[in-house]
Parts: structure tokens; sequence; C-alpha cells
């Protein structure tokens, strides 16, 4: 069985970046891809659109291939979406098949402000994508955390179910949801930042314009 690669977020909205950092993660690791927005993202302020909203934005986006998945079951959890708990739930489910819990250089220099982080690596190997803006500067903590577990996304990995940081590089693309909140605030119309299929769902531009941004 291929191995299985999450991609969380807030997804606030799902962006074209979010896409292609999925579907080339699914060719590099040669793994299934789920998209998994969370209920209450930890860490941040509570996002613009409703967690419904959120996903159906993500179903209109991932419509038409099957390469991608959505995959909501944070959404369906009290409090904070904490990956840890994720992973805790998918290992039981999933046995020994390996796990990629995937996500951008950003993200991952902040992985030592998660909760109970060291445990992550037990639990799943890390896909970390390189994304315009941030660079592989990471915190000592991090740093050691990380010594030995680097390993080339080409290489036998998989062999293990958990345990390996896979530095992914991607096509760079420079698109944020922070600033497509923005550019909706302002009543622009992102049209080529935001995948064709989410302009169908009704109801959600109004969400953003009437944010501050
Ligand atoms: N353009 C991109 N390139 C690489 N990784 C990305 C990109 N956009 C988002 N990601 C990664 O996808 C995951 C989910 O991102 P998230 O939903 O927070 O989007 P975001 O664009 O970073 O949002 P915001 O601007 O609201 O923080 C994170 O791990 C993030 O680092
Ligand atoms: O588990 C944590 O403590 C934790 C802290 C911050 C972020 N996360 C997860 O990281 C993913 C990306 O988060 P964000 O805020 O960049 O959208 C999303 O799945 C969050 O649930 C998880």
């Amino acid at each position: 069985m291929k191995p299985l690669a999450i991609l969380g977020g807030t997804f606030d909205p799902v962006h074209i970046g979010h896409l292609c950092v999925a579907w080339e993660a699914s060719e590099l690791l040669d793994a299934e891809v789920r998209l998994m927005p969370a209920g209450v993202p930890p860490h941040r302020t509570p996002p613009v659109a409703s967690a419904e909203q959120r996903v159906a934005l993500l179903r209109a986006a991932l419509a038409g291939q099957d390469r991608l998945q959505l995959d909501p079951r944070e959404l369906g959890r009290d409090g904070p979406s904490y990956s840890v708990d994720t992973l805790e739930a998918l290992r039981a489910e999933q046995g020994d098949r390996p796990l990629v819990l995937l996500m951008g250089a950003d993200a991952f220099a902040s992985l030592p402000s998660w909760h109970r982080w060291s445990r992550l690596f037990e639990l799943a190997h890390l896909g970390v994508f390189t994304r315009p803006g941030f660079k592989a500067a990471w915190p000592a903590d991090l740093d050691a955390a990380i010594t030995g577990r680097l390993v080339d996304p080409a290489g036998d990995w998989y062999v293990r179910e958990a345990g390996s940081v896979l530095q992914l590089e991607v096509t760079p693309l420079e698109i944020s949801a922070t600033r497509i909140r923005r550019l909706l605030a302002e009543g622009r119309v992102p049209r080529y930042l935001l995948p064709e299929g989410v302009f169908d769902v009704p109801g959600w531009l109004e969400v953003y314009r009437r944010s501050p941004g």
C-alpha cells in the first residue's frame, strides 16, 4: 500500500499553492495525499470562513480529479485540532502503513511550539515543502530533533512507518491565504490564485469581503 500523506491546514481559503504542493508531494513520495482542514486551528486567530464554508471550497477545489482527497475528521473534534491527536488516530487505524505529515517550511519552523511535538516523529515522517520567503533556518531545539532524520525523498524512507524528515523541493509559488483574504477584503477577485471550481460555491466571497482582510 502507498504511504499516506496528510496536508493539514486552515484553508481560509484553499488556494492554488495548497493544491500544487499537495499534487507534487503525491508524485515525489508516490503517496496517497489527503487535505485535512483544521476544525479549530491551534495558534492562530479563528478563521474568517466557517468550517462548513472552508470544506465547501475544498470540495469544489478537489472536484474532477481523484489523486488528492479530502479528510474532514478534524472538523468533528472539539477543542484545538492538534496534529498529534490526528496522527494517533491515523496510526491506530492504518497499522504500520508509512504516514507523512506534510507542511510548509514556515509551519515546520514553528514545530517546537506544537502540542507534544516530539511525539510527531514517532507517529509519522515529516515532509517539508520549500516555500518562497521562508528560509530553511530552524531553532536549535528543532535542529537537534532532526539530526540524523533528514533523508532523500527518492530513497527508501517508506520501509519504516515514521521518523524521517523529507525535504520536498516543490515549484515555488508565493501564494498565501493571508494575501488572498486581503485582496478579497479590498473587493478584488483573485481569480487565478484560487482553484476555478470555488467560484461556483455560493455565498463565500461576501464572507471575506466583509472581513477586515
Ligand atoms: N504556497 C505555498 N507553498 C508551500 N507550502 C504552502 C503554501 N501555502 C500553504 N502552504 C502550507 O500548507 C499548509 C496549510 O497552509 P494554510 O492553510 O495555513 O495556508 P497559508 O497560505 O499559509 O495561510 P495563512 O496565510 O492564512 O497563514 C501549511 O503547512 C503551509 O505552510
Ligand atoms: O498540533 C499543534 O499544536 C499544531 C499547531 C499549529 C498548527 N498545527 C497544524 O498545522 C497545520 C497548518 O496550520 P496553519 O495554522 O498553518 O493552517 C494544521 O493542520 C494545524 O492543525 C498543529
